[in-house]
This record gives C-alpha cells, structure tokens and sequence, in this order.
C-alpha cells in the first residue's frame, strides 16, 4: 500500500487504541508493516493494485474517536465495518472521499452528530447501517443511491421527516426509535410497523397512528400573507437584477471584445498565428500524426477550447494542447485517441472523433449536460474543442489502461488471429508478445480473478443505470459500450469513458439506451468468457449461444476462471444475465435498472461470502 495512505491509517488506528490495551503481535497496523503485504488485522487488499479495500473489525472493543479524514486516504475502499465497538465522534465530511464504499457498517458505537451535508454523493452504498448510535439531525437523502439494498438508522437521536426514498429496490429498512416526525412516505407495502416505531411524531401507514387532514387551502394566516408578499418582493427584485443584466450584456456586446472567459478560451484570432500553431502541432507530432485542426489553418476565430469543470486544467489553452508532445495511442472505428503530455504531470487523452454529423452547438450542448451528471465509475470530460470540421473531447489519461487491456493482454492494432478458421481483426492499439490463439484471460501474467470481474461489472451496470436515469430525457445514451471504454484508474476502479459521444444511428432505429445494454451484454461475454470481441468474422454471443444450446456450457467459460475455482453455478448465473443482455431483439432486453439490480445482488452475495471467510 501507498506509503502516505499507510502512514494515515496508523493514525486512524491510533486514536481507537486506548493506551494500555496490548494487541497481539499479528494486530498489525504499525509503520513498520505493510497492510496487505503484513496482513494487518481485518484489513483485506486488492490482489493486483496492493491496496486496501475491506476493514473490518466488528466486537474487538476498539474505543476512542473516528477520524474519518486519515481511514479516507484509503480512498479506494470498498467495505468499512466497525459494529460493536465503543468508538465515538463524529462522522465528518471527510468520509466522502472513501467514495466507492458499498458498504458501511457502523453500528452499535457511540457516534454523535449530524451527518456530512451531501451524504448521498456516497452513491455506490450498497448497505448502510448507523444503528444504535447517537447520531442527530436529518437522516441522509438517499434518493440518488439506486443500489442501495438496506439502510439501519433505529435507535438514534434523528430527527425531521423521512426523506423521499424508492422502497421498492430495499431489502431491509428500520429507522425506528429516533425523534422523526411527519408523514411516512410510500413503503410500496413492504415494511412494517416496526421499521417506524418509537418516533413519536410519525404518522401514516404502516404505523396505526393516522395522519391530520392539511388544513384547508383558502384559510390564509396573517403570517402566510406576509410571506407571500416577501415572495413577489424577492420575484421583482429578481426580475430587476435579470433585467440590468441583460442590458449590461447588450452594451459590452457592442463594444469591442477585449477580454475572455476565464473558462472559455478563443483558440485563436488570427491567421498568422494559426498557421503557426498548425506548423508546432505538426512538428511535435512528427509524421505520426494525422492529427491538424484544419479550422485553426484557416483562421476560425470561433474555433475555442472549453475547459469544464477541472482545475487540473483550468486555464489551458488550444495552443498549449498543440504545442505539447502528443503521441497516437489507437484507432478504433470512430476516431484516433492521442496521449498529450501537458507538463507538470498532467497528462490528457484527446479523442479526435470521426464522421459525426452533429452541429457545433448540438455538440457544446451536449457536452454540457453529460458534464452537468457526475458519477465516479464515469469518467468526466475535462475540455472540449469544437471548430467547424473538428470534435475533440479531451480526458484525463488513464494509466492503468482499458479493460479490454485487463483481460486480453497486450495486442497489436489490426493483427489478425486465426480462430476456428476465421480471422478477427482486434481494434485496441496495444503491442502484441506472442499470441497463437484468442485464449488470452491471464495473458498479462496477472490474476484477473471472479471476484474482481463481478465487481467492475456491478459497478459499470451502477453507473450506466445512474446515467440512463439522468439523460434519459435528452436522448443521451453510451452509445459506444465496450471494454476499451471501460477504463482503470489510478485505484483500478473502472470508470466509463466516453460517455455520449456516438452519434444515434438514425438508419436504425434501435433505443440507444437498449443498444447500451446489448455493449453491457457483450462486457458481461467477455469477463465470462476471457475472449476478445471483435468487430468482424467471429460473433462472441452467438459462439456462447451455441454453446450453451449444446449444454457443454463450462466450455466456455475463461480458463483462469476455472482454474480459480470459480463456482460453476454462479458463472452460469451471470452467463444468464449476459445472454438477456445480448438477445437480438431489443425489446426483449431488461432495462438498465433491472441490470443494475441484479449485477448488485450478484456482488452482494460475492461480498458477502468473502467478508465472511475475511480473516
Ligand atoms: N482517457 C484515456 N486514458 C487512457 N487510455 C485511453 C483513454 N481513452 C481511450 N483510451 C484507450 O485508447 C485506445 C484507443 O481509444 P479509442 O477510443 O480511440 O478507440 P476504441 O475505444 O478502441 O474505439 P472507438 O473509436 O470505437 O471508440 C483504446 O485502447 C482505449 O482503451
């Protein structure tokens, strides 16, 4: 483990550790050994990356304070359980940086205190559990956690109403024996009187108390007509300040343009000094690139580069994205993928997108409101660029790769492997070692073992449902999903890249959202199958179809994965849920909440048997 996220969870343990308890020898937890290498007590890692993902250590009678700000420099973890302990404090704003936590269980402590503001951005919980602490305030909003399976927050000092909640997706709920008060929200019949209880201002179904009638609408109090009147004042002065806005606006419109943005950056205004821009790019690109802003040569002034919101890049420009290295990493069918080294250790993917009819504004528009929807496993745009013949969105590059990388090893761009006869054409820009035959799901020499594959898996279905569910209303689907858009970052969690950047094919008019699901599907084929997915010859799903129709089904599954001692069953459960995926009639196809649902479940059930057999 990283040397700073050690040195982090020493302090962590150092304020749990009352100063004449003696732990045994193999407690761990010291500068001196390494979490995962040592195997420190309740902490379990990451085979690959070495990093820590679960602690836990329920009943061990740890007491003292929870610094929530140095356990989150462990910001990759996955599993926090500390029930039944005697730990107190608060739990501050600094937990969300442990962001891909799914579960966190903190029950049975003395923790006090309201809940950090923005709770819900821990939106990969899966389980939550709070109870029997003396937390107060409002209890979390957790509307925009669709995975969440259970949520315990009984026997604590909460108080407020219920927030909305979809209970239909809940396995387990209880918030009783706290101070809430109001309405009960809709519990879709499935919980009961006890998971309310012991509030004494709660009202409404399931708890027999009913609740009052609203008092009725055209009894106006004194007080509500003042603040009625407050209201019309706060309108016109609003009304007012848009008003001189807009006349200000007018005026500097007329006058020359002086200045820029901070965030949006003319690339350029003049001739000379695009072509000279032009020359450097090409000079720093060498012959390797095909890469020319062919608006700069002819001197677009329109032509910008729109920073959204990253610091990291604050204030770059497009002349600093052409003067820097930049090196081709891969062709796929829809465009070129250059690695832009900026300096200062930032390093950029600039996607050159190819033959996209979509206008100028359609395409700011739509980069816009994908940068509006934010999700961890969705890797965000940092910038765009937009000129009359050019789309480039810009990204953070990903070190770790792709991964398709992950599974299949290393290839070359368009190498052609024989299998049953037939050749594939790969489309991942990679350098090839030796490959005779597509069997490559160990290829790189690392375990890329089932408990891994079902959790990227679960995460992917996490995020595209949270991004189906946001723009939908737009139209804005994937459009593009498969293993080298599923990227790894610096933790080795996957991220979507390249969300909403395929044009709708409007020559078919399958529902992008369905056809994401089919991309899903055939990830789902891949991490079962360790096979590649080509795009010409060989059909991966109808392979496994005829497969499984043969009843040989284990053949098909990846080599590593047997001989990891995968259970056949539940492979064969997740082979179910990709072949639905895939079936060729979208309409057939679950939707993305039901696969996210059930891609939850599946991880739920693998993680539940591991912090089982946890040491
Ligand atoms: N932000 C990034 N960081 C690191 N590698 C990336 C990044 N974005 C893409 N890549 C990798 O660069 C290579 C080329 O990507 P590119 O998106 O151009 O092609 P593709 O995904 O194979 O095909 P398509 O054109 O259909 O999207 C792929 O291996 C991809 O995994």
């Amino acid at each position: 483990e990283d040397e700073e996220v050690k040195q982090a969870l020493v302090r962590f343990m150092g304020k749990l550790t009352p100063a004449n308890v003696e732990r045994a020898l193999n407690f761990g937890w010291n500068v001196t050994s390494d979490p995962c290498r040592d195997k420190w007590q309740g902490v379990s890692c990451d085979s690959q990356l070495n990093s820590v993902r679960k602690i836990v250590l329920d009943r061990i009678n740890l007491t003292g304070d929870f610094d929530a700000a140095a356990l989150c420099m462990a910001s990759s973890l996955l599993v926090l359980s500390l029930n039944d302990n005697n730990i107190g404090g608060e739990i501050t704003q600094e937990i969300l940086n442990c962001q891909y936590l799914t579960h966190l269980y903190l029950s049975g402590n003395r923790f006090w205190g309201s809940l950090p503001d923005n709770f819900s951005r821990l939106c990969n919980l899966k389980r939550l559990d709070l109870s029997d602490n003396n937390l107060s305030g409002q209890l979390p909003d957790l509307s925009r956690v669709s995975g969440l399976l259970s949520f315990h927050a009984q026997d604590n000092q909460f108080s407020g109403e219920i927030p909305e909640i979809d209970f239909s997706n809940l396995l387990a709920f209880n918030v009783s024996n706290n101070n809430l008060n109001g309405v009960i929200p809709d519990v879709k019949g499935r919980f009961g009187e006890n998971s309310f209880s012991g509030n004494p201002e709660l009202c409404g179904k399931p708890l027999p108390k009913a609740c009052p009638m609203p008092p009725p609408a055209e009894k106006e109090s004194k007080s509500s007509s003042k603040n009625r009147f407050l209201i019309y004042s706060g309108y016109g002065l609003l009304g007012l300040v848009v008003v001189l806005f807009v006349a200000f606006k007018l005026i500097k419109k007329r006058r020359p343009k002086t200045e820029k943005s901070n965030n949006v950056v003319e690339a350029n205004n003049s001739t000379n000094k695009a072509s000279k821009n032009s020359r450097d790019f090409k000079t720093s690109m060498g012959n390797r690139s095909e890469y020319s802003i062919t608006s700069i040569e002819s001197g677009m002034v329109s032509s910008s580069l729109v920073v959204l919101s990253s610091p990291m890049v604050n204030g770059l420009k497009f002349e600093d994205l052409l003067r820097a290295p930049a090196e081709l990493v891969g062709k796929g069918k829809h465009g070129s993928l250059y690695k832009v080294e900026l300096g200062g250790g930032v390093t950029l993917a600039v996607k050159r997108i190819k033959d996209w009819e979509i206008g100028k504004e359609d395409f700011k528009k739509r980069m816009m409101r994908i940068d509006q929807v934010k999700h961890p496993n969705v890797l965000p745009a940092m910038a765009y660029y937009c000129s009359k013949q050019e789309r480039l969105p810009v990204y953070e590059f990903q070190q770790n790769g792709s991964l398709f990388r992950l599974l299949h090893g290393n290839f070359i761009l368009t190498r052609l492997i024989i299998v049953e006869s037939r050749f594939l054409v790969l489309a991942d820009g990679c350098i090839v070692s030796s490959a005779t035959d597509w069997d490559f799901g160990s290829q790189n020499g690392q375990v890329f073992g089932w408990e891994s594959r079902v959790s990227i898996a679960a995460s992917i279905a996490q995020a595209l449902a949270f991004m189906h569910d946001e723009l939908r209303s737009d139209g804005i689907a994937h459009g593009n999903l498969k293993s080298s858009n599923i990227l790894l970052n610096k933790d080795m969690l996957p991220c979507i890249s390249e969300y909403g950047l395929m044009a709708v094919d409007e020559s078919r008019p399958t529902d992008p959202f369905k056809a994401d699901i089919y991309g899903f599907g055939m990830i789902l084929l891949e991490l079962l199958t360790g096979k590649v997915v080509q795009n010409s010859g060989f059909n991966l799903a109808s392979w496994v179809n005829s497969v499984v129709r043969e009843e040989w089904t284990v053949e098909v599954f990846d080599k590593a994965l047997i001989s990891e001692g995968a259970s056949e069953e539940r492979m064969v459960n997740l082979l179910q849920v990709a072949l639905k995926c895939v079936n060729p009639s979208p309409e057939a196809r679950p939707s993305t909440s039901q696969v996210a649902t059930i891609m939850n479940s599946i991880k739920e059930e693998e993680e539940e048997r591991s912090i089982s057999s946890a040491p």
